[in-house]
């Protein structure tokens, strides 16, 4: 007779460690349980790894489930295993009926992941148990010691459980007791016990690889050769004999009085499962773990080589409770030769599942890849090309953060992934985009209540994340007819307010007050203002209908709200900072009066989503792989993150630039973000940058030269194409938890903005000197002329002094710059409107101060930048050399307070020089005093001077 199927007659059945969908479709496994007698079978994160991850079997099924629209990593891979749990569980139906519900089960194990969490674990196999729905499923629990009370739990309601990584016996007996425990439990509870089956899965083969490597070691320092003899004598069978004398405790835990109530209601033992089957050493039998533990009432699971093996030479006995004597000498000899089994059995455990969590992560890995293969264009292309050191670096990091399960810490809201601060409260971002997608109806109401109302325009006011994420969308899209136009505020340079001001027609048109804490100054006045306005055009009774606030619940910008009856009142999410609120409704609110269709909008951003869970790990993660690449060469001094950003998303690299710079830039570390600097002579890049190129697939790939060029000089470069510019919602995702795994490498907390805290303090400090005395404290200027005052601080003018600054600007500006050396970056900070002619005349200043300095540079203007590089500019690296660019224009009074518009923003460049040169930074202020374009031309021409040598 086929000795597989003679087992049977031994009392114990066989099941089979291996499952596959081909295998199971194809009729290989009925016809084992027809000719072998094969009545089980079992599966393991390593088995749906090498059937999933290792072969393109699947590749069909991952095709179609997402043609049915777009799922998560995990969810695309538990849908496979479920259809092949219940596939092979109805092809062992039979069985199971035939046995009387004692075999026929087919066993699937709870994520890895959750091994040491009881919890996540009952949570998790009570889902899997629900979702197969097959009476012959055992679910698959870990006898870690958070796993045993969840086994209790588990069967308490009737769950079968095959208990997992059993390798000691106090462990076995913990968990016999705890299954007898829930057991009572469940009959107490009123359910039937006979419905309840369970294994235990004793681990063999892994115990004598463990055990033999350290008879092993002794052997070779044992210098007796009795001694050695004695040790070589347990080599292979430490294991076994573990075995069997766990069969004892099996035979005494179900026996007796106890266990007697149970069976006299049906109740069936939890069977020892001899798992772990297949012969690891060459050097023994290959039906070594069969032959060895055959006994009434028991499981072998066997991978298909043992099967096969036992079936071809297998030797049938009652063996498993032959030699029990010696079982117990060989362990006593074990300890006596000072090798700890229980350690081995800890050892094993942890390393179990461990081995499990690495299967989960490949498999995960690879069905990830599939994921992204079939969704091609859908998700915006990211290739990074790094050298040699930092590549390394990446893939160290990448496992380590694999290792440490940091990709699934992080989404689990785990603040020990950054210093351990306040990071959890922070991370509401993380969900914000399917969030807001349940809410999907609320933003299409509000766009058809916006078609309704006939505005021509929108107008944005507020700072930093509330404003720029907004400025991308009214820039990327196109115009929706119906709709209004979106403009952003984000200014209280006079000018600038006024520009918007005559921009719109304030009787058609909407205001979007977007501040989360309320309290910044900037969307305060901004509205203050506009309300007047409108009040004026439409009557102060139908002011209110004009207005729309976006606030978070219960701030003083909502109680004004009220208070003056906007039209609508829309809460934001307290868990998510400024900076990472485009994808809530800072930015779709304006989104979806603008006419953007919001559904699509955040489809887009989703499919990023999925691409970067915490289902994903690191290696093919390409947003956690941006983020640690970002990190690692700014750790590296490679810290000038440079965006190139095509037409099509030219505004990308403003909303890029506040994320990164406020997230990254403190405690003396960071990124710092250069946007709008296009790419220049490739020879003079210096090695502290990091290019991040950025476009739509109908775009000409205008820097693709350069950046090859810079690619083969050894200079870090990310490329990124989407699909289309409507895709930008990925983008926003993108960079979102790249700039926070940045900051994991760093070493900071992304969500905190302390020195934005201080220059806020600092301005309301001269706001209210300004109130108090109607002037702003006097100032003394360094260096005065009919056109321009210069100021900085003691220190820097004592610096500047010494370094030749004399009684003429050229002097001072040539020993400023003279201080930038390689590594430094030269920003301009101009307090002044941003319209296209200043853009432009920054933008020359600052070519020019690149290619005759050799170093970064950054344009920007104040106040925006406050909320945005201003963080990184004075707590990141002090390696910034600031030239402050201010001016008064014709001011604008504030309705309701003393300080107007002007001075508001004079004490914000005050407030923020103050700061900067408090935090050392080398910084020189140039306030002009004529009309302010030539003003700028002449800056420009005495910094070509200063620039010029001799
Ligand atoms: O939305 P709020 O609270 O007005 O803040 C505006 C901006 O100011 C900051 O809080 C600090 O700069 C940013 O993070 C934020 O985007
Ligand atoms: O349930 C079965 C176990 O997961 C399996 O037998 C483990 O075997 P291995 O030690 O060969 O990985």
């Amino acid at each position: 007779m086929n000795p597989v199927k003679a087992l049977e007659h031994h009392g114990q059945a066989v099941w089979l460690d291996f499952l596959a969908r081909g295998f199971v479709a194809n009729g290989d496994l009925k016809t084992l349980t027809e000719a072998d007698g094969v009545k089980g079978v079992t599966s393991n994160p390593a088995i749906f790894e090498k059937a999933i991850g290792g072969s393109d079997e699947y590749d069909g099924a991952i095709g179609v489930a997402l043609a049915q629209g777009d799922q998560p990593v995990a969810e695309l891979y538990e849908a496979l295993a479920v259809e092949d749990i219940q596939h092979a569980a109805d092809v062992l139906q039979p069985v199971y009926h035939q046995s009387g519900g004692n075999d026929g089960f087919v066993s699937l194990e709870v994520s890895p992941y959750l091994a040491r969490d009881c919890e996540g674990t009952i949570a998790e196999a009570e889902r899997l148990w629900r979702r197969v729905d097959r009476r012959n499923l055992m679910v698959k629990v870990p006898a870690t010691p958070e796993g045993i009370p969840a086994i209790r739990h588990l069967i308490s309601k009737g769950i079968s459980i095959n208990v997992t990584l059993l390798f000691s016996q106090a462990m076995y007996i913990a968990v016999a007791e705890a299954f007898i425990d829930g057991l009572e439990a469940y009959a107490k509870s009123g359910g039937d016990p006979a419905q309840v089956a369970s294994v235990a899965s004793f681990f063999v083969s892994r115990i004598d690889s463990a055990v033999d490597k350290q008879l092993d070691d002794k052997i070779a320092k044992a210098n007796d050769p009795a001694e050695q003899a004695k040790l070589a004598a347990l080599k292979g069978k430490i294991a076994i004999a573990n075995a069997k004398l766990a069969y004892q405790h099996y035979k005494r835990l179900f026996t007796g009085s106890r266990w007697d109530q149970l069976a006299a209601r049906g109740a069936k033992p939890q069977r020892l499962l001899w798992a772990s089957t297949g012969t690891k050493n060459k050097a023994y039998r290959d039906t070594l773990y069969v032959e060895e533990l055959i006994g009434p009432n028991t499981v072998n699971t066997v991978p298909p080589a043992t099967l096969d093996a036992f079936r071809d030479h297998g030797q049938l006995r009652d063996s498993l409770e032959d030699g029990v004597d010696q079982a117990e000498q060989a362990l006593a000899a074990l300890q006596a030769a000072g090798i700890s089994l229980e350690a081995i059995a800890d050892h094993l455990l942890a390393d179990g599942v461990q081995q499990f969590s690495d299967a989960a992560d490949k498999l995960l890995g690879a069905v990830a890849q599939k994921r992204a293969k079939v969704l091609g264009a859908r998700i915006g292309a990211q290739t990074l090309a790094l050298d040699a050191t930092l590549g390394q670096a990446l893939a160290e990091y990448s496992e380590q953060w694999r290792a440490q399960g940091l990709v699934r810490r992080l989404w689990a809201r785990d603040a020990a992934v950054w210093t351990g601060s306040d990071e959890a409260k922070w991370l509401g971002w993380l969900d914000s985009a399917a969030a807001a997608k349940a809410k999907q109806r609320d933003y299409q109401e509000l766009a058809s209540w916006v078609q309704q109302r006939g505005f021509t325009d929108a107008v944005v006011l507020g700072m930093g994340g509330s404003s720029l994420g907004p400025e991308v969308l009214a820039q990327t899209f196109a115009p929706r007819a119906g709709f209004p136009k979106l403009h952003v505020l984000d200014s209280t340079d006079p000018a600038q307010v006024r520009a918007i001001r005559n921009a719109v027609t304030l009787p058609t048109t909407l205001f979007i007050v977007s501040s989360k804490s309320g309290g910044t100054t900037e969307p305060n006045v901004m509205k203050a203002y506009f309300y007047d306005e409108v009040s004026k055009a439409v009557g102060a009774d139908k002011a209110g209908d004009h207005f729309l606030a976006v606030t978070d619940p219960g701030s003083s910008m909502e109680k004004v709200a009220q208070q003056q009856r906007f039209a609508r009142i829309v809460h934001g999410e307290p868990t998510i900072g400024g900076r990472y609120s485009v994808l809530s409704p800072f930015g779709l609110v304006p989104a979806a009066v603008a006419g953007i269709d919001v559904g699509r909008f955040l489809d887009a951003a989703l499919t990023m989503v999925r691409g970067c869970g915490g289902d994903v790990p690191p290696a093919q993660n390409p947003t956690v792989q941006l983020g640690l690449a970002l990190g690692l060469a700014g750790r590296a001094g490679r810290d000038k993150v440079t965006m190139l950003c095509s037409p099509a998303v030219a505004d990308f690299g403003a909303w890029a630039e506040q994320l990164i710079a406020e997230s990254t830039g403190k405690d003396g570390k960071g990124l710092i973000p250069i946007d709008g600097e296009p790419l220049g002579d490739i020879a003079r890049y210096g090695d502290d940058r990091f290019f991040i190129d950025l476009r739509t697939a109908g775009e000409a790939d205008r820097n693709a030269d350069k950046l090859a060029a810079l690619q083969q000089a050894g200079h870090p470069v990310a490329r990124i194409v989407l699909n289309s510019a409507e895709d930008i919602g990925q983008e926003f995702f993108r960079f979102e938890l790249a700039t926070a795994v940045a900051g994991a490498v760093l070493g900071i907390n992304p969500f905190d903005q302390p020195d934005v805290e201080s220059t806020k303090i600092k301005t309301r400090e001269l706001i209210a000197a300004f109130e108090q005395s109607g002037a702003l404290p006097a100032e003394a200027a360094v260096f005065s002329s009919a056109e321009l005052d210069l100021f900085t601080d003691a220190a820097n003018a004592a610096a500047l002094r010494a370094a030749g600054a004399q009684d003429d600007l050229v002097s001072w500006l040539k020993a400023h710059l003279g201080r930038a050396g390689s590594g430094d970056y030269l920003a301009l900070l101009a307090y002044i409107e941003r319209n296209a002619a200043h853009i432009e005349a920054l933008q020359s200043m600052r070519l020019a101060l690149r290619d005759a300095l050799g170093i970064a540079t950054c344009a920007e203007f104040g106040p925006r930048f406050l909320h945005s590089t201003g963080q990184a500019y004075k707590g990141g690296p002090n390696s910034g050399v600031f030239l402050q660019i201010t001016h008064d224009a014709a001011d604008l009074a504030v309705p309701g307070q003393a300080a107007s518009f002007g001075i508001i923003k004079a004490a914000q460049a005050r407030g923020d020089f103050n700061v900067l040169t408090e935090r050392g930074r080398r910084a020189l202020r140039v306030h002009l005093k004529g009309e302010l374009g030539s003003g700028l031309a002449a800056l420009g021409a005495a910094l070509t001077k200063a620039l010029s040598k001799g």
